[in-house]
């Protein structure tokens, strides 16, 4: 390497640090880093940013970063995450990646939706909204397939959506990848962990072991995501426990499958029987006959007795279709006549509604809550200070008897 110039270059070089403030600001974090809510420091950008630091230091998150940008370098469509500038630095072999900021996903709004309808307060949606989002989805998904890339992990966490501002409402496909909580969870992870590996999205011919990995496994998980919009839930909720990385084949998310859609026949898809893991069917205990009642048909009337205006059962049917031969692509999708009736989908999916949806919280890193709660002791023992009141005239004096202790 020719240190003199590299000096020469890290002196002119500005780093990330320099130019951006994001201390402070993380607001998710995995095996490959962490990720920052990002501004610029110096000129009138007033943009937010998504910062994803990697420590670059093993093999494996090298050439996860390497990939990442090599593919996200290739890629350029309104409807996916924006890779805008990338940092290398050399001292503490970090990669930095500078990304457009989406201040909603699809995981943290259908928990919103979910919370609200549990505690019976409405929330008004614009009608258009979902019809926009999956609309979105689909051009994005498009766009990668048309490029011969697949996504392979379609769910909520992964559909970002821009807040207030020039793309407002905008859908942003991205790819978390994968996250690790540092702390063993007191819930089930897919409660509090938007982006835990989950089988809610996966298609029948992973599960039974396929190798070959088709934009259709992509259309699978769209029509999945398609339902939970619809309904605030899975609709093939398995266990999440139940996931063995070495074994595609899982019996629960088969088993939930087949209770809505039936068991495929061999007109329905002749090539089940050359799928890896088809002989465990029978030794499974699976038959047929368990599942005769069972249909698509028979499972939307149950939840939709009087249909609904974002929903189409053609289009729900064709994304969800046992064959990926014969599963719809994401260019038919688009053309479906569903997407020619009002409302027709708007590029801003919050069109005609105030968003509701919170902003993104910062993650606290555990040496900061430690020295949170040094301070918090430390005052504590401290008189408590007579805070000047905020009115003129006398109004209850804050005193020691009813301060209120910091939440
Ligand atoms: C190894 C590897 C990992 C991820 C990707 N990847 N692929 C995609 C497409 C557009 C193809 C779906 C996006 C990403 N990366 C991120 O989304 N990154 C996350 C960016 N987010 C972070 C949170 O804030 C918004 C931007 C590729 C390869």
């Amino acid at each position: 390497m020719d240190f003199e110039f590299r000096a020469q270059q890290d002196q002119v070089r500005r780093s990330v640090e320099d130019l951006f403030d994001f201390q402070g600001r993380m607001i998710g974090r995995g095996t490959y880093g962490k990720v920052f809510k990002a501004k610029r420091k110096e000129g009138n950008d007033s943009t937010d940013y998504a910062l994803k630091q990697i420590d670059a230091t093993g093999q494996s998150m090298s050439n996860s970063a390497i990939r990442e940008i090599a593919l996200l370098r290739e890629l350029n469509h309104t409807n996916l995450i924006n890779l805008q500038r990338v940092f290398l630095s050399h001292v503490d072999r970090r990669v930095s990646l500078l990304f457009d900021f989406a201040e909603h996903d699809l995981w943290h709004i259908i928990k919103y939706h979910r919370a609200a309808k549990a505690s019976k307060k409405i929330v008004n949606c614009a009608p258009g909204m979902i019809k926009s989002i999956l609309y979105q989805i689909l051009a994005g998904i498009h766009y990668l397939h048309a490029n011969w890339v697949l996504h392979r992990d379609l769910k909520p966490a992964n559909i970002l959506l821009m807040g207030d501002g020039a793309e407002r409402g905008r859908v942003k496909i991205g790819d978390m990848g994968f996250a690790r909580l540092f702390t063993a969870p007191l819930v089930p992870l897919s409660k509090i962990d938007p982006v835990v590996v989950t089988l809610w999205y996966r298609s029948p011919e992973l599960l039974l072991g396929s190798h070959h990995h088709t934009k259709a496994i992509d259309l699978w998980a769209i029509g999945c995501i398609l339902y939970e919009l619809l309904t605030l839930e899975p609709l093939f909720h398995c266990k999440q426990d139940d996931i063995k990385a070495s074994s595609p084949f899982n019996r629960d998310a088969l088993e939930k499958i087949f209770q809505v859609l039936g068991y495929p026949s061999d007109n329905d898809w002749p090539g089940i029987k050359q799928m890896p893991d088809h002989p465990r069917l029978s030794k499974e205990g699976f038959r047929a006959i368990h599942y005769g009642h069972c249909s698509i048909e028979q499972w939307m009337k149950k939840v939709f007795p009087n249909g609904h205006p974002s929903f189409s059962l053609d289009l729900m049917k064709r994304f969800l279709t046992f064959d990926p031969n014969k599963r719809i692509t994401a260019e038919q999708a688009l053309n479906d006549p569903f997407f020619k009736q009002t409302p027709l989908p708007h590029h801003d999916a919050f069109y005609g509604m105030e968003i509701p949806y919170g902003k993104r919280e910062f993650i606290i890193e555990e040496e900061d809550q430690q020295q949170q709660q040094q301070q918090q002791q430390q005052q504590q023992q401290q008189p408590a200070v007579q805070p000047a009141p905020l009115i003129e005239e006398p109004s209850i004096q804050v005193t020691q008897e009813n301060c209120q202790a910091p939440a």
